[in-house]
């Protein structure tokens, strides 16, 4: 009966020149299930091996002419693969030859007398412990011919982190000698933080019996390389360790990481890469309990460069800008680890940058930092020979102020960038809820004021203007109002720069023209002495194309004597773009229309503009009005304005005159003309026409 413990049955040559014991032999074996042959001499055995290839040979050691001895000899030195198991036969209790037969390569024996019985599982479990061992070899073999085939060097460790082995991979440059780590630990081949890295996880791999790597770095003959350790257990208290030089692949993620998170036209972060930064600084201020700041930045004129000077110059222009904001940011208060610096400035994309300011300790240090920023931007740029000169708006939000997030803190450093824009350019501005809800307000004014003329809502107030010698009411401004059906009265101060901002104005602008011309022409008509009608134009309105035709259309359609028309402008909006004033200026004349300067004295005061724009009348501001005449400064400078103006024969009109004393003293100084609510509200047509009412009768009560 077949042994339950033998795996495969197989040949076994049995070799005995006792005829009984090869019968008793045989039947034995075949009794577990093996087949066998048999030899009467060693020669015989010898032949049976050769022709037969038997899987275990049963070899008795005394024989007549040959001797077991000599056949194992002669076996074993024939064998090219797989050893066959070998189970010699000797005498009892004789050392000497399972010595000797040991020395020939036996792989076992069995002495006599036999137990018979056992004969068979003997044999079968030499068999199954020689096929353990072929396949043992083989799986060796098969090991040792990976190991080869692969680059990296291996090692084994045992729990302790000491090497029991230490095989150097293909690249030499890359591992250490063998006899330089064997038997050592790894602290005394590795620096420490290696070595305790690779001992932490090399106990991991026995607890969890699960594949960690390490990857590290090590200065190898003058330049870094960096490693990879790939970590398996191969036994309860040993690991084996594949090392591989990953150098070039680092090399190679590094490129892609540089393709992907660079700006291909600077060279600095690009979007994903600040995004990222900021991600992390969000998490490490988080844990530290720190303060950062997000600074948003836009250059203001960049699309006019770009449009007049082609894109060639622009993108010249965005390098040099990344390149002076990288000089910039580099003071210490900026950079709280060496690692982070490359990251902190980003181009977002455009002409928009963006600078993360870590461990912020005061909001002041980031306003610092955007002065800096505005302060470089404004030194000129030399592009392919043209002197550029920019400026910058800058946003700034906070954390933990203004989000807790990173789009929600980019998207408010970038609100913060509009408002400064919106502020006049060159700005910094911090980002607060507040305004939030100031744009929203914003956003909704000018929804209402698109609206506003459709719904006519806007209207206007008229304020006298007064001679000051005669007291008489000889001119009158023209004063929008919008009445807002929510919010009630809406002042030009609040909507005026609105409507310039989107464009509105012009079409608000044409409608006041319009409707304070058909006014001032009901008023021409009702008496002797006409009043002028003075309307304010804004900078935008003065630059739109059309402005002489909206004139000359508003003038024909009332009927109204182009003399009898003042437009007053600004010092700003004539500074603006000196030619193209001076020729809207000369149509505005040829039209014959009367041309002032409101609101003199804040701004310019160059009286060789003044000169050369040849107005007729300047107002002086009501800031300089409303001190006197107390103030003796502003006194002096109404005093110099009027004996100026009077010098380049133009007339003066005093703003804002509150107290009879103001006015006393302007007439003292001379002043042609007064405005202001000692003599007059801005006030509805009717009431105006009340006043001239009363004026044209006290002159000439017959025309009543
Ligand atoms: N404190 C004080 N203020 C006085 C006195 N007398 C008059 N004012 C105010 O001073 C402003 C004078 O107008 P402005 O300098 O042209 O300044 C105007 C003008 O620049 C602009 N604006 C008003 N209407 C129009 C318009 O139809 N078109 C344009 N483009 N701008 C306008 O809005 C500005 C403000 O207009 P308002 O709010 O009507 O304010 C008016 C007027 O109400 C006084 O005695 N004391």
């Amino acid at each position: 009966m077949a042994s339950p413990l033998s795996p495969k049955r197989g040949l076994v040559l049995v070799a005995d020149d006792d005829p009984v014991m090869r019968l008793l032999m045989r039947e034995m074996l075949e009794q577990v299930g093996l087949d066998t042959l048999e030899a009467e001499d060693g020669a015989q055995a010898l032949a049976c091996y050769r022709g037969m290839a038997p899987d275990l040979v049963l070899l008795d050691v005394d024989m007549p002419a040959m001797d077991g001895y000599a056949v194992c000899r002669a076996i074993r030195a024939s064998e090219t693969q797989a050893a066959v198991p070998i189970i010699m036969v000797t005498g009892s209790d004789d050392l000497e030859a399972v010595t000797l037969a040991y020395e020939e390569g036996a792989t076992d024996f069995v002495s006599k007398p036999i137990n018979w019985p056992i004969l068979g599982h003997r044999v079968l479990y030499v068999l199954r412990a020689s096929d353990a061992i072929a396949r043992l070899r083989i799986a060796d073999a098969q090991n040792r011919a990976v190991l080869a085939a692969i680059p990296d060097t291996f090692f084994r460790l045992d729990k302790d982190g000491y090497y029991l082995d230490y095989e150097q991979g293909h690249d030499a440059h890359a591992g250490f000698a063998s006899e330089h780590c064997a038997g050592r630990h790894l602290r005394d081949v590795l620096p420490h933080d290696i070595a305790q890295r690779l001992l932490e996880q090399a106990r991991a791999v026995l607890e969890q019996q699960q594949v960690r790597s390490v990857d590290y770095e090590l200065v190898r003959h003058d330049a870094i390389h960096h490693f990879e350790a790939r970590l398996v257990a191969t036994g309860p208290d040993e690991v084996l360790g594949l090392v591989r030089d990953i150098s070039e692949r680092k090399r190679t993620e590094e490129q892609i990481r540089r393709l992907a998170y660079c700006d291909s036209l600077t060279g600095i972060p690009n979007r994903q890469a600040f995004l990222e930064t900021l991600e992390r600084e969000l998490t490490r201020s988080r844990h530290g309990g720190k303060k950062f700041a997000v600074l948003f930045m836009d250059l203001d004129s960049f699309k006019r460069i770009n449009d007049t000077l082609g894109h060639n110059v622009g993108d010249h222009l965005l390098k040099a800008v990344s390149e002076r904001l990288r000089e910039t940011i580099r003071p210490s208060d900026l950079v709280s680890r060496a690692e982070q610096h490359g990251n902190n400035l980003a181009r977002l994309g455009g002409d928009e940058f963006t600078i993360l300011i870590p461990d912020l300790e005061r909001v002041e240090n980031a306003l610092n930092v955007a002065h800096r920023v505005k302060e470089a931007m404004r030194r000129p740029f030399l592009i392919e020979g043209h002197e550029i000169f920019v400026t910058a708006s800058i946003g700034i939000s906070l954390y933990p102020e203004d989000g807790e997030d990173c789009n929600s803190l980019l998207k408010y450093a970038d609100t913060a960038m509009y408002h400064a824009k919106n502020c006049g350019k060159n700005n910094a501005k911090l980002y607060s809820s507040s305004l939030t809800m100031q744009i929203m307000s914003h956003v909704k004014l000018e929804v209402g004021l698109r609206r506003a003329l459709q719904n006519h809502e806007l209207y206007l107030l008229y304020q006298p203007q007064i001679d000051v010698p005669s007291g008489q009411i000889v001119g009158v401004e023209a004063l929008v109002r919008w009445r807002h059906p929510e919010r009630g009265i809406i002042s030009p101060t609040e909507f005026i720069p609105l409507a310039e901002e989107t464009g509105l104005i012009v079409p608000i602008g044409e409608w006041v023209l319009r409707t304070a011309c058909a006014q001032a022409r009901s008023w021409a008509d009702m008496g002797p002495q006409p009043v002028r009608m003075a309307v304010n134009l804004s900078a935008k309105q003065f630059k739109d194309d059309n402005l002489t035709q909206v004139v000359l259309t508003a003038l024909q359609e009332t009927g109204l004597a182009p003399g009898l028309l003042e437009l007053e402008l600004t010092e700003g909006t004539l500074m603006d773009d000196a030619r193209a004033t001076m020729i809207t200026l000369d149509q505005l004349r040829g039209i014959g229309v009367y041309l002032s300067i409101d609101d003199f004295g804040t701004g310019y005061s160059s009286m060789n503009y003044l000169k050369r724009f040849d107005v007729r009348a300047l107002k002086i501001d009501k800031s300089f009005i409303s001190g006197l005449p107390q103030d003796s400064e502003n006194a002096a400078i109404t005093r110099a304005i009027i004996a100026m103006a009077h010098g380049l024969k133009m007339a003066v009109v005093a703003e804002g005159v509150e107290t009879d004393e103001q006015l006393v003293m302007l007439e003292h100084y001379g002043c042609d003309l007064a405005q202001g609510y000692y003599l007059g509200h801005p006030s509805p047509p009717e009431s105006i026409t009340l006043m001239l009412r009363n004026q044209y009768a006290l002159a000439s009560p017959a025309t009543l």
